[in-house]
């Protein structure tokens, strides 16, 4: 973290700006850094991006299936009022985090400030999938952020107004904050000061469901918060006069100073048994992908950023079943089904965990495993919100989370620009005439999902080995094989079995002949 170069003084450099400042013309210049009204800003927050958690925007067509996880998530929602705070140290903070009534807070250093508001608007709808009511976002124009509190002492304390006013219990930052930064605003705002990736981090730990999800999760959670352990107890109870004066209210109970090198020595000895329990799961998949790649099943992944439609492509072309949510992150274990070419082939097709912008370093390396589905596959589906108001920003991103995974750059991807029924068509064209391997659709009405069709056939590998056999008749299982894997030329039934000429991989080539009477 580098100082400012300018030796500004908190204020000279913007604007967490003032409560109820006097009415000022609209129109803020382009060029000075504008003063943007925490109303503003709040208002324009709370238009929601894209289609992302528009109230009832989710329908559900009969190729969802009966979405029986929404209510095991519906229930799973927290509940105002209620704290969990539990008392193992593996559980502390972030289990116990309260994110009911936040107020978020952003810096715009660099590009316009559409972009800036883009960002905290995503915010905002990730604070509201995990359960969190937003009260207010701002946005302060500075060039670098402060090393000590992020935003500058005198902006902070104007956020700590904010806080005060709307009685929030949580800010939220739209960055990744170091451990100082953190500890500092707090001091500062009296209350929880979290970063992006800790928001992601506790939306994940309430979507995993599979044991290994769940683990993945864990891990990266008391990854991020080994170096962050803070003594809540003592610095948040000296705040007399603030929020949680007395030692009461949210995170109170978290571990003292004193308890803090014990606490570091359980979570890493908690660390150490998932890093062991999650090596222990990892056969289990790979004995799966294995048994596919045995079969020469062809994969086909769909990958892209989170809500673009992933999960409800799937369902379109598989009928899975698989959670439908307008909620960020609604899938978090990959789901693999069988599907087919329009001419008969069996393929798998993987529903994976949506990418975000700034996706949290140690859940790349937690799902790094479920991400090998993706580095597996022959074909990826890029699936894009095209709705979105920032289409190539979130491709740029899924492009940038698909880089750190090792071999997927010699993968074909198709870019499907999804929702095209609520889109601009503009936006559509433009995007056309970018990605020239992209195919229009729409999960909901259906449009374009033939083509998809087509184009998944055609990209996936043929097998290439002819045979020419007789099957025996009580062989029926490799006609059937050759049926689905292959593709037939040529079948007849004669006395001695069946008469087969196909193309098919190499291992059922060899079992085949092996069996062949001919
Ligand atoms: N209008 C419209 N909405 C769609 C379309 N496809 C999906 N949606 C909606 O977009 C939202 C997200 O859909 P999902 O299929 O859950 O998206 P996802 O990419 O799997 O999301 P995550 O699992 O959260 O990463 C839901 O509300 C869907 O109903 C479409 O073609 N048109
Ligand atoms: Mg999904």
């Amino acid at each position: 973290m580098t100082h400012p170069t300018t030796p500004a003084g908190d204020g000279a450099d913007a604007t967490i700006p003032e409560r109820n400042p006097e009415p000022t013309a609209t129109a803020p210049a382009e060029t000075a850094a504008p003063t943007l009204r925490p109303d503003d800003v709040v208002a324009r927050v709370l238009a929601r991006a894209g289609t992302a958690l528009d109230e009832g925007d989710t329908r559900w067509t009969d190729d969802d299936g009966d979405q029986l996880d929404r209510e095991e998530r519906a229930a799973l929602r927290r509940v105002g009022g209620l704290s969990t705070e539990l008392e193992d140290v593996t559980e502390v903070e972030y289990r116990s985090l309260r994110l009911e009534r936040v107020v978020l807070a952003g810096v715009w250093s660099s590009g316009t400030v559409e972009d800036a508001e883009l960002s905290l608007r995503e915010l905002a709808a990730l604070a509201e999938t995990a359960g969190s009511e937003v009260l207010d976002g701002l946005l302060q124009r500075r060039q670098n952020p402060d090393p000590g509190t992020y935003f500058g002492s005198g902006k902070a304390a104007e956020l700590a107004d904010v806080v005060r006013a709307t009685g929030a219990d949580t800010v939220v930052v739209d960055a990744d904050l170091s451990p100082s930064q953190r500890r500092g605003l707090e001091d500062i705002v009296k209350v929880k000061v979290i970063d992006r990736t800790a928001l992601i981090l506790d939306i994940f730990a309430q979507h995993a469901k599979s044991k290994e999800g769940k683990a993945q999760v864990e891990l990266a959670q008391l990854e991020y918060l080994l170096p962050r352990l803070r003594g809540w107890g003592e610095s948040m109870s000296r705040q007399a006069g603030g929020r949680v004066a007395g030692g009461e209210g949210i995170g109170s109970r978290g571990p003292g100073e004193t308890k803090i090198e014990l606490d570091r020595r359980r979570i890493r000895t908690r660390m150490a048994k998932l890093r062991r329990e999650i090596a222990h799961m990892r056969p289990a998949r790979e004995t799966r992908r294995a048994s596919r790649r045995r079969h020469q099943v062809p994969a086909v992944a769909i990958v892209g950023y989170t809500n673009a439609g992933k999960s409800s492509l799937l369902n379109r072309l598989t009928g899975a079943g698989v959670l439908v949510e307008n909620a960020l992150f609604a899938t978090l274990d990959p789901t693999v089904r069988r599907a087919r070419t329009p001419d008969g082939r069996t393929y798998t097709l993987a529903d994976t965990v949506g990418f975000v912008r700034s996706l949290p370093t140690q859940l790349v390396e937690a799902f790094r495993s479920t991400l090998e589905e993706v580095a597996e596959a022959d074909v990826l589906l890029h699936v894009v919100d095209v709705s979105h108001p920032d289409p190539e920003g979130q491709i740029a991103a899924v492009r940038t989370v698909l880089g750190e995974i090792e071999g997927v750059d010699d993968i074909v991807e198709v870019v499907v620009l999804n929702k095209a029924d609520v889109a601009d068509p503009e936006t559509v064209a433009r995007l056309r005439r970018r990605e020239p391997r992209s195919v229009v659709v729409s999960a909901h009405t259906g449009e374009g999902l033939e083509e998809l069709q087509r184009v998944v056939a055609e990209h996936l590998p043929r097998p290439h080995e002819v045979v020419d056999v007789v099957v025996p008749y009580d062989r029926g299982d490799l006609v059937h094989r050759v049926h689905s894997e292959g593709e037939v030329d040529d079948e007849q039934h004669t006395a001695d079995g069946t008469v087969l000429r196909a193309r098919v991989g190499a291992d059922l080539a060899a079992e085949l002949r092996a069996v062949s009477v001919a």
